[in-house]
């Protein structure tokens, strides 16, 4: 299947008889794969030593759907720009919205100030009318808007349909060979200046970055911590510092996703007081979002370099095995026609209640300008 048109009416049949799938492209890749699941089952898992496609929640003590590689068909194309109209929806905040926000934040910084926690990382849920609730058509504008992101739709009908475009890798596995990425910090993009970050971003993106390394440490034999550098998603700016490492031989990926997840640039540190703290006071149940996605465990063959004075040795190939999970941030739920959008910001103890509103608002913009 090459053509964008069959590609995508594949998906629609898929969608119209409601039967699950997920559409996504990878960042910075032209290339937009799915995975047409053949039956309605619900497909879990715990262990993480199946081949397929994952959709994990925000609290591990739920389920996490597995799309099983030999359940489903895959296709793929190869486009830089896909075509979708223009559409119109409106976009309102409410006071109401604001005041509460403002009080979850006050309510975070005062635990911040008075025990243990050092930083939560709190939420909240936006809706908004769609004039076009067709998740292709938002998808494609999603794919033609975040060329850096992980785009992707994903669909079960006991489980709802989900949107988004993640600027966050949670963890890259190629073989031995692990990456992950620590970010946090936003400020709105401004083109043409210098990015100046505050002690208080600073210190809420070394968190992350400690953290992740302390976690990654015991399953690897060696680790790193690169630059930490200024990056971009959308019409936002966030600190981002790439961590990799080496893994043990047999390495038990289950345990180490448990080691990370949610990391403190979605949930906090302490991990456990944090997410306590969330499932205690946000307004709302994050589901999905903040949650993970990807593709688990599948086998990538190599064929090795061409070597002409040993030609018996290129006869075979390497098999690696791959895995890619991104955050789900920066996403949305289709529900009755509207937008849920998900947005939310890490609080320390310099944080201002009305800074961290605005910075949900810059959020819900980013995601929402294809909505609008
Ligand atoms: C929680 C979100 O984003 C996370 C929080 C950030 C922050 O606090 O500055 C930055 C990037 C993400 O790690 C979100 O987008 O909803």
């Amino acid at each position: 299947m090459e053509s964008e048109d069959s590609f995508f009416k594949a998906l629609e049949a898929q969608y119209s008889k409601q039967l699950p799938f997920v559409v996504y492209s990878r960042p910075v890749n032209s290339v937009i794969k799915c995975w047409l699941q053949n039956d309605a089952a619900l497909h879990k898992t715990a262990s993480f030593t199946e081949s397929g496609f994952v959709f994990a929640p925000f609290n591990f003590n739920e389920q996490t759907v597995l799309f099983p590689e030999q359940d489903c068909e895959q296709f793929q194309i190869d486009a830089s720009q896909l075509a979708v109209s223009s559409e119109n929806s409106s976009f309102i905040t409410s006071e109401t919205e604001k005041a509460s926000h403002v009080a979850l934040v006050a309510n975070g910084i005062e635990a911040i100030t008075e025990g243990t926690l050092k930083k939560v990382v709190l939420s909240r849920r936006q809706s908004l009318e769609l004039s076009n609730d067709n998740p292709f058509h938002i998808f494609k504008k999603l794919f033609n808007t975040y060329k850096e992101a992980m785009v992707y739709c994903w669909y079960h009908p006991q489980v709802g349909l989900w949107l988004g475009a993640t600027p966050e890798l949670l963890l890259k596995v190629n073989g031995p060979q692990l990456t992950t990425i620590s970010l946090a910090g936003t400020q709105r993009y401004k083109a043409d200046s210098e990015m100046n970050w505050s002690p208080k971003e600073v210190e809420e993106q070394q968190i992350v970055t400690d953290y992740i390394s302390e976690q990654i440490a015991p399953y690897c034999k060696t680790t790193s911590v690169g630059q930490t550098e200024t990056v971009r998603a959308g019409n936002l700016v966030h600190l981002k510092s790439k961590i990799t490492g080496t893994m043990e031989r047999s390495v038990n990926l289950s345990a180490m996703i448990e080691a990370l997840h949610p990391t403190p640039a979605v949930c906090g540190f302490p991990k456990e007081t944090a997410k306590n703290f969330i499932l205690q006071n946000e307004n709302y149940k994050r589901e999905f979002y903040t949650g993970f996605l990807g593709e688990l465990n599948l086998k990538v063959s190599r064929t090795r370099n061409t070597n002409r004075r040993n030609i018996e040795n290129n006869a075979y190939a390497v098999v690696k095995t791959h895995s890619n999970f991104y955050v789900n941030l920066r996403c949305m739920q289709l529900k009755e026609g509207k937008a849920l959008l998900y947005v939310g910001g890490g609080i320390t103890k310099d944080s201002q209640p009305l800074a961290e509103w605005e910075e949900t608002v810059n959020k819900s913009r980013t995601i929402g300008a294809v909505l609008v």
